[in-house]
C-alpha cells in the first residue's frame, strides 16, 4: 500500500468507505480475527514499515477513536460507562489543522495494542438493528493515527494523520421503515453524507466556498478532504439487483469523489517544532528590536559623554588659563615688592648712614632702629592739640609720653623742671601699622611721621595752628603730606619731643609763629636746650633751633647753610 507509506514520509492520509448500509462497510475497516480489515492491516504495515526505518528514522504513534452521532462528537476510547459523555468540539488550531480538544491520544507501538484498543472502541460505538442490518452502524467512526517522525540523520521532524473512517451507510428511510430513535438517526445520517456530497461537489467544481462546516463529519475531514492529503475511499455497493438505485446513487457520489483534485500533497512539518521555530524567531526579531534600543541609548549616551567631555575640556582650558594669569599676577606683585623693598632698603641704608656720621659727629652712640624706617616726612608746623576725651589709641599716642625708653622722646631737661609750667616742645611720631591684608600682600614697614610743636601742658585749650592742622587732619582722615592719606586701618603712633624752651603760655603762639612754615617744612620740629650743653637730643637728627625757635630738619639746616654762604659771598 504506497498510500500507508506516505504516512510514514509525512503527509496525511484519509481512507474512508461509502456505500449502502449493510454492505460491509464496518467489515472493511475492522474485519475479523480471521480476516483482518483495513486499520489493523494499515497500523500492521505501518509497524513494519517504521521498523524496517528504525536507523533513519524514529516514530511515535498516537491513536484517538471518535465518532459523530446525530453531529455529535464522541471519545470512544474512554470509558464513560459511569458517568456522561464529555462534550468535544472541533477547534481550529494555528496551523490550520482541526483539532478536537480532550481528545484522547493513546501511544501504541505495536499491533497488538492497536487490536485490543480498536476492539473496546467498536464495542462503545452505537449501534442498532435495523431492517438492513441487525447491527447497523448508527455513527460515523473516525479511528485517527498520529505519526511523530523523527528524521535521526537530518533531525527534521513531521508530524502526520492517518483517518480510517467507516461512515454511516446511507439507506431509504422509507424503505428500512425506521421509526423513533432510528427514523433520527437515519435522518443525521443521510444528513451528513448530504454535507459530505456537497463538499465533494464544491471541491470538483472548484468553486471558492466549500461548505466543510455544514456538519460535524466534513468539518473533522476538512484537511483530509481538500487539503494537501492523500484520499482512499471504498465503495460499498450492494449485489442486490433490488438496491440498484442506492447501487446508482453510491457510485454518482465515488465518481464526484474521483474528480476531485486537490493538487500536490506536501509534507506536513512539525508544526509544534514549527511554533517553536516561530517563538524562537519571534524572539530573536524581539531581541534585535531591544538591541536596536540599547545600541540608540549607547549612541545617545556617547553623545552626552563626548558633550561633557568637551565641556570638562573646555574648563580646563579656563582653569589653565586662570592659573597662567594668576602666575603672571604673582610675578608682576613679586616683582613690584622686590623693587619696593629695594628702593625701601636704599632709604634706610641712606638715612643710617647719615644717622652714623651724625653719631660719629657727636660721638654719641647710633640709636639701634628697632624697625625699618620709611624716610622721614615733612613736618609742619601746625599740631593739633590732644582732646582730652575719645581715649582710643591714635589719640593716647598723641598725648605726652613720659616714657623715657622711648627712643624718639626727648630727654627731660631736669628734675628741676619737673612740676614746672612750661611751654615743651614736642615731638609726635606717627606709625602706620600695616592693616593684615595689605602685610600679607606687600610687605611695608612701619611708617612714622615726627612732629614737633610746643604745647604748654597746663593749658590743654590752647591750639597752634599745628595742632587745630591735626585735630582738622584727624577729622579729615588726612594727615601729613599731599600724598600722605590717612588709612583707618593704620595705627599712628606720634611721640613728642619736650620742649626745653622755658617760655610763658603766650610764647608756644609766638614760636610757633616764628617757625618758618613753607611748602618744605623740616622733618623734624624741635626746641634745642635753653642752653648750650644743658640739652642734648636723643635722636642725632633732631636739633632744635633754639634762638630762632624754629623747628630744626637736616634739609632746612642744607638750606641755611646756603642761605649764609649766599649772604657771605653778597657781603
Ligand atoms: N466480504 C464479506 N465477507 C463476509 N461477510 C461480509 C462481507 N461483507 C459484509 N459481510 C457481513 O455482512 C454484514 C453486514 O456487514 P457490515 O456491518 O460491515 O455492513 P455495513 O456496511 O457496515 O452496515 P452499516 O452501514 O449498517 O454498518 C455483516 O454481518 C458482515 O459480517
Amino acid at each position: 500500500m504506497p498510500i500507508v507509506t506516505s504516512v510514514l514520509d509525512g503527509y496525511n492520509v484519509c481512507i474512508f468507505a461509502y456505500g449502502q448500509t449493510g454492505t460491509g462497510k464496518t467489515y472493511t475497516m475492522e474485519g475479523t480475527p480471521e480476516n483482518r480489515g483495513v486499520n489493523y492491516r494499515t497500523l500492521e504495515k505501518l509497524f513494519t514499515l517504521c521498523n524496517d526505518r528504525s536507523s533513519i528514522m524514529r516514530y511515535e504513534l498516537f491513536v484517538s477513536m471518535l465518532e459523530v452521532y446525530n453531529e455529535k462528537i464522541r471519545d470512544l476510547l474512554v470509558d464513560n460507562s459511569n458517568q456522561p459523555a464529555k462534550k468535544l468540539e472541533i477547534k481550529q488550531s494555528s496551523e490550520g489543522t482541526q483539532e478536537v480538544p480532550g481528545l484522547v491520544e493513546a501511544r501504541v507501538s505495536c499491533t497488538d495494542e492497536v487490536w485490543e484498543l480498536l476492539k473496546s472502541g467498536s464495542r462503545v460505538r452505537s449501534v442498532g438493528s435495523t431492517n438492513a442490518n441487525e447491527l447497523s452502524s448508527r455513527s460515523h467512526c473516525l479511528l485517527r493515527v498520529t505519526f511523530m517522525g523523527e528524521n535521526l540523520i537530518n533531525g527534521q521532524r513531521t508530524r502526520s494523520h492517518l483517518w480510517l473512517v467507516d461512515l454511516a451507510g446511507s439507506e431509504r428511510v422509507g424503505r428500512i421503515e425506521v421509526e423513533g430513535e432510528r427514523l433520527k438517526e437515519s435522518q443525521f445520517i443521510n444528513k451528513s453524507l448530504s454535507a459530505l456530497g456537497d463538499v465533494i461537489s464544491a471541491l470538483a467544481s472548484k468553486t471558492s466556498h466549500i461548505p466543510y462546516r455544514n456538519s460535524k463529519l466534513t468539518h473533522m475531514l476538512q484537511s483530509s478532504l481538500g487539503g494537501d492529503c492523500k484520499t482512499l475511499m471504498f465503495v460499498q455497493i450492494s449485489p442486490s439487483a433490488a438496491d440498484l438505485g442506492e447501487t446508482l446513487c453510491s457510485l454518482n457520489f465515488a465518481s464526484r469523489v474521483r474528480a476531485v483534485e486537490n493538487g500536490t500533497a506536501r509534507k506536513q512539518p512539525d508544526h509544534a517544532e514549527l511554533f517553536k521555530y516561530k517563538q524562537l524567531a519571534e524572539k530573536a526579531k524581539h531581541d534585535e528590536k531591544e538591541t536596536k534600543k540599547l545600541q540608540d541609548c549607547v549612541q545617545s549616551l556617547q553623545l552626552r559623554l563626548a558633550t561633557r567631555e568637551h565641556f570638562c575640556r573646555s574648563l580646563q582650558e579656563k582653569v589653565r588659563d586662570l592659573e597662567n594669569q594668576l602666575a603672571e599676577e604673582r610675578k608682576t606683585r613679586l616683582k613690584q615688592e622686590n623693587r619696593a623693598l629695594a628702593s625701601i632698603s636704599t632709604q634706610g641704608a641712606l638715612s643710617s648712614l647719615n644717622q652714623a656720621q651724625k653719631i660719629t659727629a657727636d660721638k654719641k652712640p647710633p640709636l639701634a632702629p628697632t624697625k625699618m624706617r620709611l624716610p622721614l616726612r615733612r613736618i609742619t608746623n601746625f599740631m593739633t592739640v590732644p582732646s582730652p576725651v575719645a581715649p582710643n589709641k591714635t589719640r593716647k599716642s598723641i598725648l605726652p609720653v613720659v616714657d623715657e625708653d622711648r627712643e624718639n622722646i626727648s630727654r627731660p631737661l631736669g628734675t628741676a623742671n619737673k612740676g614746672k609750667t612750661m611751654l615743651k616742645a614736642r615731638r609726635g611720631s606717627i606709625a602706620v601699622r600695616a592693616t593684615p591684608s595689605e602685610a600679607s600682600q606687600v610687605v611695608q614697614p612701619k611708617r612714622r611721621a615726627s612732629i614737633a610743636t610746643i604745647r604748654p601742658e597746663s593749658n590743654a585749650n590752647m591750639r597752634t595752628p599745628l595742632q587745630s592742622s591735626t585735630a582738622q587732619l584727624r577729622t579729615n582722615r588726612v594727615m601729613g603730606r599731599q600724598s600722605f592719606v590717612w588709612d583707618p586701618q593704620r595705627v599712628w603712633r606720634t611721640s613728642r619731643v619736650s620742649s626745653p624752651l622755658p617760655q610763658k603760655e603766650t610764647s608756644g603762639v609766638a614760636l610757633v609763629e616764628a617757625t618758618p612754615v613753607g611748602p618744605r617744612s623740616s622733618k623734624f620740629r624741635g626746641s634745642p636746650p635753653s642752653q648750650p650743653g644743658s640739652w642734648k637730643p636723643k635722636h642725632p637728627t633732631v636739633v632744635a633751633l633754639q634762638k630762632k625757635q624754629l623747628v630744626w630738619s637736616p634739609l632746612k639746616l642744607r638750606g641755611l647753610k646756603t642761605n649764609k654762604r649766599k649772604s657771605l659771598m653778597s657781603t
